[in-house]
């Protein structure tokens, strides 16, 4: 306990938390935002302003007057001497924070609470962000993060605000991103946990929990932030504005991806604390420093929202990644079963499954895998363990259906009955068409458009539950959504594959939507929403589709037969879709999404294609590949441990679209030659992820004699200018360059100007005198280290260019 929670009054401002700033000079932290036009003291207009750690603007005339110059510490005349956080009301806060914190629902289930410090494993969180984390399906992302080899130092969540031994800089305002069920959560919970028992962080007076999903039912309201405390936390009633305004407060904002606040940084500056506004501008201001200018922020989000914070505002981003270590899995493992020789089972279980093992970085997912994995070794079911995705999640199904049963004291066998069979497909059919819209979350209305009613759903906990429950009486809107993403994914594929196999049956409606929107047979449903899974940029149905090819293998079909309908797909129609699946046409889709052919085949339980790749590497590699054979090598090499030392396209024996196929593996090498290749514009995303990646490898990259013209430049050039990027050559001769896209490609070296060494601009003649010019601009930046740029001078129009270049080039130091 710090000296500032004494009991007697303190003063309001001591040397430290003294906030004193001029407009201008202090650069060390964000400034609190244009002052307002008057002194809160003489009223008049402010003249030398500055302001107070309690967000009060005077002139620093009638400040220096009002002080007893003879005093240490000095207060805000306006608030006059204020108390700090009274020790009775910090104690008091901190038990029932405790007791709010130290038990957790797993998975989203309600009823069985478990001890956090019990469970609670370890988590990688590194500073910075990755460039999946901000691009990518989050399946995807899981792929990729869990092969990532481990440079980065991870942060200690309780560390967060910690500056690095290298680091000298002030941390106010954090952002931590994630994909969904990382962890995020857990993080903040172990964070307020730790903090109100004792352990950790203790020069914090306040840790405040305020997640977005209870923020939006205030959404329309207008509070203080004093009030805005008092009303999601009801036992800091007693907390004065300034106490509040002198404390060291921590603001923990959790989950910003479920956000219905429009956070406008343009608009009006608070700077009190007891003045009403919307919520949105009260953390507008929280988050920029214009309110409590001292108090620290703490933003959790899924990467697709994170863009909401300007950067300009973060002062440090940190990622959470899950498990990534194998060691962080066997510890969560270990924790949840008490049998070592059930777990050993289980851990060399997963190992031995790809998918699973992939999966397993994702904490939720760990959950998962333990549930069904526990239920199952300790039943003694006879029969394999699952092995793909799709099977994991049929058993998992089946084994919250018989939790629900035990809620609900039905009785019967394990089977599902009529009654599950019904509830199911209702969410279903609520993950399907919420799927479509891209929705993750669900209110009332949702549900009952689709016949749930509210009972229904809180009774299966494990699967979709009131994720809102608070008692009080503002919060009587409940939000919905599904414990996971996948899990969403997966009954939206049941839902679908029943629409399609009860056709004859019931719903003539459905009936006819499905049968516009696709062809008739199993077989052309599972082509038509492949080639749906394209044409979305960021894979939102990959998994969805993965789903829905694994429900047709038999082993599924089976054990959900009562949900899925009668069977319309015998072992030949299966093969087909197979072969369809292997010669698929994918001109002009990004390979990423080509990739998940192989995942689909994987769910089908058919490994040809991964022995072949397998033999393949151990051959000589000169045997002709096919275009899906290239898709399943080039997620091969990019899940690789090993860097790849050069990734030469035209070296495979392939047809011009295999080799368009292999683009992902530069994710995952250090030399790439991807010389004449037809590379677009989708092409050119995936390398620009890989310059942007985390960590980045590729160090030399060959584009000659393709096409990049503006569009693909600009592209490029995102991967060029992100932080990330080491790339040291970069050879574009022959690729059409403009005047325009000579800019954007200067400008974009210039804002990132150390990694490279050597650039090759040969064959480009449209170049001209303004592009030689842009490229003079980067060369003169002092951080340049370029020492090699081919055939430039050729491309100066008239003497004066080729003088300054040459100029340029003569005087650099680098060079
Ligand atoms: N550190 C951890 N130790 C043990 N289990 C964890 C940990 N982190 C997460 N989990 C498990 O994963 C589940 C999901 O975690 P959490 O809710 O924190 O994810 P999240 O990143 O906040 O997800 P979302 O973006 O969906 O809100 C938890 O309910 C728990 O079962």
């Amino acid at each position: 306990m710090t000296h500032l929670l004494c009991d007697t009054a303190a003063p309001a401002f001591t040397s430290r938390s003294l906030c004193l700033k001029r407009l201008k000079g202090n650069n060390e932290r964000e400034s609190p935002g244009p002052a307002p036009l008057s002194c809160c003291l003489c009223g008049s207009v402010l003249r030398d302003p500055v302001s107070s750690s309690c967000g009060h603007w005077l002139c620093r005339h009638c400040l220096s007057s009002t002080w007893d110059q003879s005093s240490s510490t000095q207060s805000c005349p306006q608030c006059g001497p204020g108390l700090s956080l009274h020790s009775t009301l910090q104690s008091s806060y901190k038990s029932v924070l405790e007791q709010r914190c130290e038990s957790v629902s797993e998975g989203a289930e309600t009823g069985a609470r478990t001890s956090l410090n019990r469970i609670y494993t370890e988590l990688y969180i590194t500073e910075g962000l990755s460039e999946e984390v901000s691009t990518q399906h989050e399946e995807r992302q899981m792929e990729t993060l869990s092969k990532k080899t481990v440079h980065d130092a991870p942060i200690r969540c309780q560390d967060i605000f910690k500056a690095l031994p290298s680091e000298h800089k002030a941390i106010r305002v954090v952002l931590t991103c994630g994909v969904a069920g990382v962890g995020k959560t857990f993080s903040v919970v172990k964070f307020s946990l730790d903090w109100a028992q004792g352990s950790e962080n203790q020069e914090l007076e306040l840790v405040v929990p305020l997640s977005f999903r209870e923020l939006n039912l205030v959404r329309e309201q207008r509070y203080s932030l004093l009030t805005l405390i008092h009303v999601f936390h009801p036992s800091l009633k007693e907390l004065s504005a300034q106490t509040l305004a002198h404390s060291k407060v921590l603001f923990i904002c959790d989950g910003l991806d479920e956000s219905r606040l429009s956070l406008d940084f343009s608009r009006e500056l608070i700077s009190e604390v007891t003045q009403e506004s919307e919520v949105s501008q009260l953390l507008v201001n929280l988050i920029r420093g214009s309110l409590l200018p001292s108090a620290l922020i703490w933003i959790t989000s899924r990467p697709a929202a994170a863009n909401q914070i300007p950067a300009r505002c973060v002062h440090r981003f940190t990622e959470v990644r899950g498990f990534i270590t194998d060691q962080q899995k066997e510890q969560y493992f270990r924790k949840r079963f008490t049998d070592s020789e059930q777990c050993d089972r289980v851990l060399s279980h997963i190992r031995t499954s790809r998918s699973l093992h992939n999966m397993s970085q994702i904490p939720v997912f760990c959950w998962i895998t333990a549930t069904v994995l526990d239920h199952m070794v300790r039943s003694e079911q006879s029969g394999p363990l699952p092995q793909t995705l799709t099977d994991m999640y049929a058993h998992f199904l089946l084994v919250q259906t018989q939790r629900k049963r035990k809620y609900s004291q039905e009785s019967s066998g394990p089977e599902l009955t009529q009654a599950d069979c019904e509830l199911l497909l209702k969410l279903g059919r609520l993950a399907f068409e919420q799927l479509q819209r891209g929705n993750i979350m669900f209110y009332q209305e949702d549900l009952q458009q689709v016949g749930l009613d509210l009972s229904e759903a809180s009774v299966y906990s494990g699967l979709c539950t009131e994720i809102f429950k608070r008692e009080s009486v503002i919060f009587n809107k409940s939000v919905y959504c599904f414990i996971h993403l996948s899990v969403q994914e997966f009954l939206a594929a049941i839902y679908h594959i029943h629409t399609f196999n009860c056709e004859n049956k019931k719903n003539k409606n459905i009936l006819q939507r499905v049968k516009d929107l696709f062809k008739t047979t199993l077989e052309e449903i599972l082509i038509k929403t492949l080639q749906q899974s394209f044409l979305c940029p960021n894979g939102r149905l990959d998994l969805f589709v993965r789903f829905l090819h694994g429900l047709t293998l038999e082993s599924n079909q089976r054990l959900l037969g009562a949900l899925l309908g009668p069977s319309q797909i015998d072992s030949e129609t299966r093969q087909r879709v197979i072969n369809n699946l292997k010669k698929m046409n994918t001109k002009d889709i990004s390979p990423d999404r080509s990739i998940n052919i192989f995942h689909c085949l994987t769910e089908l339980n058919d490994h040809s294609l991964h022995q072949q790749i397998q033999d393949f590497l151990k051959s000589d590699r000169s045997e002709k590949l096919s275009e899906s054979q290239c898709s399943a090598l080039a997620y091969m090499l990019q899940m690789s441990e090993d860097v790849l030392e050069e990734l030469d396209l035209q070296k495979y024996n392939t047809s011009e679209e295999g080799r368009l196929r292999l683009v992902p593996a530069v994710r995952n090498c250090r030399k790439a030659e991807f010389s004449g290749c037809k590379l677009s514009k989708v092409h050119l995303e995936v390398v620009a992820s890989a310059l942007k990646s985390s960590p980045s490898h590729l160090r030399h990259l060959d584009l000659n004699n393709n096409s990049v013209v503006n569009s693909e430049m600009k592209v490029l050039c995102d991967g060029l200018q992100s932080p990330n990027c080491q790339l040291e050559t970069l050879i574009l001769w022959r690729c059409s360059l403009s005047e325009s896209s000579c800019s954007s490609l200067a400008s974009a070296l210039k804002s990132n100007p150390s990694h490279l060494r050597q650039l090759s601009l040969n064959f480009n003649p449209n170049l001209k005198d303004s592009g030689v010019e842009r490229l003079c601009d980067f060369l003169q930046n002092l951080d340049c280290r370029l020492y090699s740029l081919r055939s430039v001078h050729s491309y100066c129009h008239t003497l004066d260019m080729f003088h300054s270049f040459t100029s340029v080039m003569n005087t650099s130091p680098s060079r």
